[in-house]
This record gives structure tokens, C-alpha cells and sequence, in this order.
């Protein structure tokens, strides 16, 4: 029985109503511009009409089914993109609302980007045109079965042939089997290959290299080569659908021109030569995929609060006198001070992954002028955004999931599987801890450089501050006295400035400063992770001076990131403490200044997750949804499970039956 009596609609029309700003203004500060809600509601639109694109009932596809579906579904995007001549703009967001992980991910995220920015402009005009229609599928091969974090370690060789010009790409070792690189698995036809270059005898270390995998006839693995699927991964549907695969080379050849040569070159003779250029910028794909990784935090953010947000407005628990209506869930104050920071941070990250996106181009047309001078703030922002955003989000999906009580462990809550997703992006792209040193030890250079006079610029500008940061006392006398920018700006300066000269001052204590380095670093994680937060409040509050129109769209988001800044605040209340920038009662103002923004924001609640204009199909989470029609919609999806298509389950005559049949009887009973 299946059948459930009809909702009446939209019973979050009450919320919406009480909403003190202009929602569609809203969706415009959100999405960037005007263009961009539009093209964006088109997008999802179109993804969400087409049956094709379905996916409520992707958890309970066995893995082959899931992969099929997902080459399916690829296809298909690919089709209309064609048929309706989509601009890269769109084609990128039609795949974004397909929202399946699948190697078509790796082919535009990682291979082209690889080949454009890696390859000359002689490789770029022979490979790129063939990816871009698809008569080759690329992956990004640079992990292996040993080494991943440590990109130099890399075991896998190309050693140049002088004799016939061509490369030897060979596994080594069990250790050196790439493993992971999404896409490999089953469907590329071709990768970007990381191995150690080894010519005229001599390791030059890793470089990248064009190789075919598979025959573009009938898609078997090309001679020399094996590869495979890595195997199920965590959670049902979510990552499954990708293929991460597994590579090994015996020996394989491939022509000397299919070394992504811009950096540097082998030339015919054998000679190494190596360009002008710093060598870290054949990490420069990974920089452009981390910064896209912190506009992502806020999409996955965003999704888990607008589910988390809508249920709590409808969910009601206790408070009932003699017979009237329960309390909603979001009217408890708990509730409130759980959800509303990530409804903040969504704003937040999406902000200052919109600034990175700018700063990440800017970088790029210096690099094109030659100007590195800000490739080691690119790489220090991108690293430690990345870490920071992923980590959060990761944490406050779960979050949003106990937030919905036990609805929101239903795969139909759609939690389980968006976290089951998101959560490996504290791994990809670089694990969140290994980039946060990566930060720190930028930061340890710039507190070295503070002392020979050298002015320090972009995110680390208030460090040249050092004389006033380290020394100031916040004035911060009243609760009402923590929405004044400066204040809050004011102690995030001081405290990540004073984290990084206490981390400087005790590595230069020890033996070394490696050693230092090592023992310190558990300390040095915190201090980059006061520095990038520092950063994401500062964005936020820039935001905020940009002209931002529609009624009460501007005090919204100035409560939000007010909201973000003193809700860090409170959770690292310690650090704050122990580097002497607040008292104890100036912290206690801080918590006493949140819960009144958090009573500001309840009224608002529903129209700010309203206004991340996300349709149904993209939430696909039946406690999420635009209506609020919950319960039917929870037990209709209870009668799609495969266990409800019959009403005896299988297994019944061979396991159940026998049981409880049984005349054998325990002795004692
Ligand atoms: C719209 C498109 C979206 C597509 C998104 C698709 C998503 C699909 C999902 C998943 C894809 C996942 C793909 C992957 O995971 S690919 C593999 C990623 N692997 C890693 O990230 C490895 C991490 N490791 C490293 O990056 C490096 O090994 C390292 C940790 C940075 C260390 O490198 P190394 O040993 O060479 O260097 P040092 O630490 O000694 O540093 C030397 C100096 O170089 C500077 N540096 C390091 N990295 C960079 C960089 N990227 N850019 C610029 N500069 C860099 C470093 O700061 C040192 O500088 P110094 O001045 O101190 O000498
Ligand atoms: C879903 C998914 C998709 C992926 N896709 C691709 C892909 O397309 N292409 C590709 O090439 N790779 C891919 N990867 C691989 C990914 O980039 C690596 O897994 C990642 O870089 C982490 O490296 P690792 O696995 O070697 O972790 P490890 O470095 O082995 O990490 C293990 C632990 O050691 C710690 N650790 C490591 N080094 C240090 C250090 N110096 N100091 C302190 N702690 C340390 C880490 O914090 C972690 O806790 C993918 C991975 C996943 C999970």
C-alpha cells in the first residue's frame, strides 16, 4: 500500500511571509549578478525537467547500474549541450544540476586544464580541440598506490629513448600503480601521466606526460597497459558513481612531443632544458582545481542548510498546552545557534570563493607577463581556503543530518549521500592537514621577513601591523559594541598575527628549523587556520561595502557576517584568551551578541535559504523540499524501496519460515 492522502501546498508560506527582505535581490547577491540567477535557474530547470536526469532512486542502484546510469546520463548532457548549442558558461552548469560525480568531472575539470596550462601552444592545438568534442576522454593520473601527498615521491618513470624519440612510461614497483585518478577506471581513453623524467641518466623529477590508455576503436587497454576500477567506496550511490582507477605501464612508448613541454623540454638529442619559469608551476592545475573546490564548499554547504533550515520549519517537538500546536524545531534556541552559523558560513564561503576566483585571475594574467611575485599567495590562499571551507562543510553536513533528527539519516533526507559525496574533498585536491602546512610555512616566511623591514602584502598586509597587532587591547565594552567591523577585525588580526610569531618564536628555539617546524606543527595547523579565517571574515565584510541592492538584502548579510565572525570567535574563544586579545567578559559579550542576531535572523530563516534558488531535483531530498509537503513525501518514498516490492521478502521460505517453524526447543526454556 503505497497511497498516502495529498498535502495541501507551500506550508512554509508563513515563514516566506515573514521575511524582512527582498528575496529575489538576495538571489542576486548570492549568485553574483543578475545574469546569474537567470542562467542559473535555466540551467537547473532544464536538468530538472528531464527524466533522463532523475535521480531519486540512485541509492538503491547496484554499482554497475550506478556507473551505466552515470555514462547515461553524461551522454546525454553532452547531447543537449550540442543540440542546444550551450555557451561553456551554461554547459558547465547543466553539469553541475546533473550533480553525479563522473569522469566528465576530470575531463573538463583536471585533463583540459592540465593540457592549457602544462602544454605548449603547439600540444594545446592538438589535444585540446579533440577533448573539448569528446573524441577523447581524459584523467588526471598523478597519484599512486604509495605516494599521494608527497607529489615528489612519485615512482612512476619516463625515461627518454634517444634512439627512436620516444618516452619509456613504466611502473616500477607495486607502490608506483597510479590509483585513485577519477575516470581511469573504465571510461578515459587517454591521461595526463606525473612521472619522474629520467634522460641522458639523469632524474630530473616530475613532469606531466600525454598518454593513451585505451584504443579509441573498441576501447580495450592499449598494449603495456592495465588498469581497472579501485573498487566501492564509501557510502551507497554518492562517490560510486565515479571510477577511480587503478594504472600500471610495462614499458609502454609514447613520441617525445607528448611531454607537456611549457615549462620545460627534452629535446631531440636528449638535452634537459628548463624555462625560465618556477618549477611549482607544474602544480599549477591543482591550484586552479582547489580554488573551484571553495566555490563548491557553499554550493554543498548551502544545500545541506536549505534542508536542514526548511525541516526545522515544519518539524514541531514539545511545548504543546492542553491540546495547541508544538513548538517548530528552529524556534529552539539550540537549534538556532547549531544551524544558523552554517547558514553564515554558506554566505561566507561562497564570497570568498567568488574573491579567490578574482584573485586566481589576476595571478594568471601576471604569470602571462612573467610577474610571479604572487604565485606563493596563490598557492597559500588556495591551499588553506581549500582545507578550511572542505573541513567545515564536511563537519556541517553531519551537522545539518542530526539537525533533522532521524529523518535526516533516510537516504530520501538526501544528507547521507550528499555528505557521503562531499566529505573526500578533505583528501582530494590535497589533504586539508598537508595544505595547512603548506600555509603555515608560508606564514613562518613572512614572520622572518617582518624583521628585515620587508612590507608585507595582499591577505598578510596586517602583519606589517605588528607593532600595534601584538600589543593591542580590544575595547570591546558592550554586547552591541561587537557589530562594529573594526572590533572584530581588529581581534582576528591580532590573533592570527600573534598565533604566527608565537609558532616563529619557538621554532627558532629548537635545533632547526625543520625540526622546529615538525614539533611546532600542530600548533602551526592552528595558526593558518586563524590566518584563512581571518581572510574569509575580511572578504565577508568587503562584500558587504560593494553595492548591494534590494531591500534589507544588505542588514541581512550584515547579520550573517556578523553571525560568522563572533561565532568563531565564541568556538575558538581560547585562542582569542590565550594570545591576551579579549577578556573573558568581553567573549561572554561576544556569545550575548550572537543570540541576539540569531533571534534577527529566525524571522528570515527560510527566505535566505529560499533565496540559494535551488530547485527540487538539485536539493533531491524529501525534507528539503520547496513546499514543505514533508510527511506524505517521506512516506511515499518509504513504498519506492526494492524491500516494499513484494510484501513477502525474499528469503522468506529458505530463513524466516524455517525459524519460526521450528519445534526445536531450548532445553532450558
Ligand atoms: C570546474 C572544474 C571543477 C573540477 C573539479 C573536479 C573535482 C573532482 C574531484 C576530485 C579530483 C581530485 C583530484 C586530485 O586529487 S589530483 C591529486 C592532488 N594531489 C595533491 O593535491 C597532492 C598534494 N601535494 C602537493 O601539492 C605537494 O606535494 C606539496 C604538499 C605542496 C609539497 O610539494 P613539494 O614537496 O614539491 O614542495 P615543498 O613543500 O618543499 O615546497 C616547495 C616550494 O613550493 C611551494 N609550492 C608548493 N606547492 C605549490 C603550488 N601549488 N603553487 C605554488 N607554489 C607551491 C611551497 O610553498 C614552497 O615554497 P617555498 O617558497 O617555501 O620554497
Ligand atoms: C575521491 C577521491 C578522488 C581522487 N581523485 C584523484 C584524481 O583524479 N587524480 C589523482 O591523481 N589523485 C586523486 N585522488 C588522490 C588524492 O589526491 C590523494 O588521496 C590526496 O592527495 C591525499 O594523499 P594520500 O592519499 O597520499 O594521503 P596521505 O598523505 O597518505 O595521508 C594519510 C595521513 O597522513 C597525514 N600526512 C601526510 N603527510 C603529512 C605531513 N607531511 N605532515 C603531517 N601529516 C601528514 C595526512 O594528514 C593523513 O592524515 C583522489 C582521492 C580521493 C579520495
Amino acid at each position: 500500500m503505497a497511497a498516502v492522502d495529498g498535502g495541501e501546498v507551500d506550508h512554509l508560506a508563513g515563514e516566506r511571509a515573514t521575511a524582512h527582505f527582498d528575496v529575489d535581490a538576495m538571489k542576486v547577491a548570492w549568485a553574483g549578478s543578475r545574469h546569474a540567477v537567470e542562467v542559473n535557474d535555466r540551467m537547473a530547470r532544464l536538468v530538472a525537467s528531464d527524466p533522463v536526469f532523475r535521480k531519486d532512486t540512485r541509492t538503491m542502484l547496484s554499482r554497475k547500474e550506478l556507473f551505466k546510469d552515470t555514462l547515461k546520463k553524461a551522454a546525454h548532457a553532452w547531447k543537449r549541450i550540442v543540440e542546444l548549442r550551450l555557451t561553456e558558461e551554461e554547459a558547465n552548469l547543466l553539469r553541475l544540476y546533473v550533480d553525479q560525480p563522473g569522469y566528465v568531472d576530470l575531463h573538463w575539470g583536471m585533463f583540459v586544464p592540465a593540457i592549457k596550462g602544462q602544454g605548449t601552444e603547439e600540444q594545446q592545438k592538438k589535444w585540446v580541440p579533440m577533448a573539448y568534442k569528446f573524441q577523447i576522454i581524459g584523467c588526471y593520473a598523478q597519484t599512486e598506490l604509495g605516494h599521494g601527498s608527497n607529489v615528489q615521491g612519485l615512482e612512476t618513470t619516463a625515461t627518454f629513448d634517444p634512439n627512436t624519440d620516444e618516452f619509456v612510461v613504466h611502473s616500477p614497483t607495486l607502490t608506483s600503480s597510479k590509483w585513485w585518478p577519477g575516470g581511469l577506471g573504465k571510461a578515459s581513453t587517454h591521461a595526463v601521466v606525473y612521472a619522474r623524467l629520467i634522460t641522458q641518466g639523469k632524474d630530473y623529477g616530475i613532469h606531466g606526460f600525454i598518454v593513451q590508455l585505451r584504443s579509441l576503436d573498441d576501447h580495450s587497454p592499449l598494449p603495456g597497459i592495465t588498469l581497472g576500477d579501485i573498487g566501492g567506496k564509501f557510502g551507497s550511490g554518492a562517490y560510486n558513481s565515479m571510477d577511480n582507477g587503478v594504472l600500471r605501464f610495462d614499458h609502454v612508448r609514447i613520441p617525445r612531443d607528448q611531454m607537456l613541454m611549457r615549462l620545460s623540454q627534452v629535446t631531440r638529442e636528449g638535452k634537459y632544458v628548463h624555462s625560465d619559469v618556477p618549477k611549482q608551476l607544474l602544480y599549477g592545475t591543482m591550484v586552479y582545481v582547489r580554488q573551484t573546490i571553495v566555490a563548491d564548499a557553499s554550493k554543498a554547504l548551502s544545500r545541506a542548510v536549505c534542508i536542514a533550515v526548511r525541516y526545522s520549519a515544519i518539524r514541531k517537538q514539545f511545548g504543546s498546552q492542553a491540546g495547541g500546536p508544538e513548538t517548530q524545531v528552529l524556534n529552539y534556541k539550540t537549534q538556532q545557534s547549531r544551524l544558523f552559523p552554517l547558514l553564515a558560513s554558506a554566505y561566507a564561503y561562497r564570497f570568498v570563493g567568488e574573491w579567490l576566483k578574482w584573485l586566481y585571475t589576476d595571478v594568471m594574467q601576471k604569470l602571462e607577463a612573467k610577474d610571479y611575485s604572487t604565485l606563493p599567495e596563490a598557492h597559500a590562499c588556495t591551499a588553506g581556503l581549500k582545507s578550511v571551507t572542505t573541513s567545515a562543510t564536511a563537519d556541517a553536513i553531519e551537522e545539518c543530518r542530526k539537525l533533522c533528527g532521524g529523518h535526516g539519516y533516510l537516504n530520501s533526507s538526501g544528507l547521507p549521500e550528499l555528505f557521503a559525496v562531499y566529505v573526500p574533498a578533505c583528501t582530494y585536491e590535497g589533504d586539508n592537514v598537508v595544505l595547512l602546512l603548506q600555509v603555515a610555512r608560508f606564514l613562518m616566511k613572512t614572520v622572518s621577513q617582518l624583521a628585515s623591514g620587508k612590507q608585507p602584502v595582499g591577505t598578510t598586509a596586517y602583519m606589517g601591523n605588528i607593532q600595534y597587532l601584538m600589543q593591542c587591547k580590544s575595547a570591546v565594552n558592550t554586547a552591541g559594541d561587537w557589530l562594529n567591523p573594526a572590533a572584530i577585525k581588529e581581534v582576528f588580526e591580532a590573533r592570527a598575527l600573534r598565533m604566527a610569531v608565537n609558532c616563529a618564536q619557538n621554532i627558532s628555539k629548537a635545533p632547526s628549523q625543520e625540526e622546529g617546524f615538525s614539533e611546532l606543527s600542530p600548533d602551526l595547523l592552528e595558526s593558518a587556520v586563524a590566518h584563512v579565517q581571518l581572510i574569509i571574515v575580511t572578504k565577508f565584510f568587503e562584500k558587504l561595502q560593494q553595492d548591494i541592492i534590494g531591500h534589507g538584502v544588505k542588514e541581512q548579510l550584515q547579520n550573517l557576517c556578523n553571525i560568522y565572525a563572533l561565532f568563531l570567535l565564541h568556538k575558538h574563544l581560547g585562542d582569542f584568551l590565550s594570545t591576551g586579545c579579549i577578556t573573558p567578559k568581553q567573549g561572554a559579550l561576544a556569545n550575548e551578541q550572537l543570540g541576539r542576531l540569531y533571534a534577527q535572523v529566525r524571522p528570515n530563516a527560510v527566505a535566505l535559504v529560499d533565496a540559494f534558488d535551488y530547485t527540487d531535483h538539485y536539493l533531491s531530498s524529501v525534507l528539503g523540499r520547496y513546499d514543505g509537503d514533508v510527511y506524505p513525501a517521506l512516506y511515499a518514498e518509504a513504498w519506492k524501496d526494492p524491500l516494499n516490492e513484494t510484501v513477502i521478502p525474499d528469503g522468506y521460505q529458505e530463513h524466516l519460515r524455517p525459524l519460526l517453524k521450528q519445534q526445536l526447543k531450548f532445553s532450558r526454556l
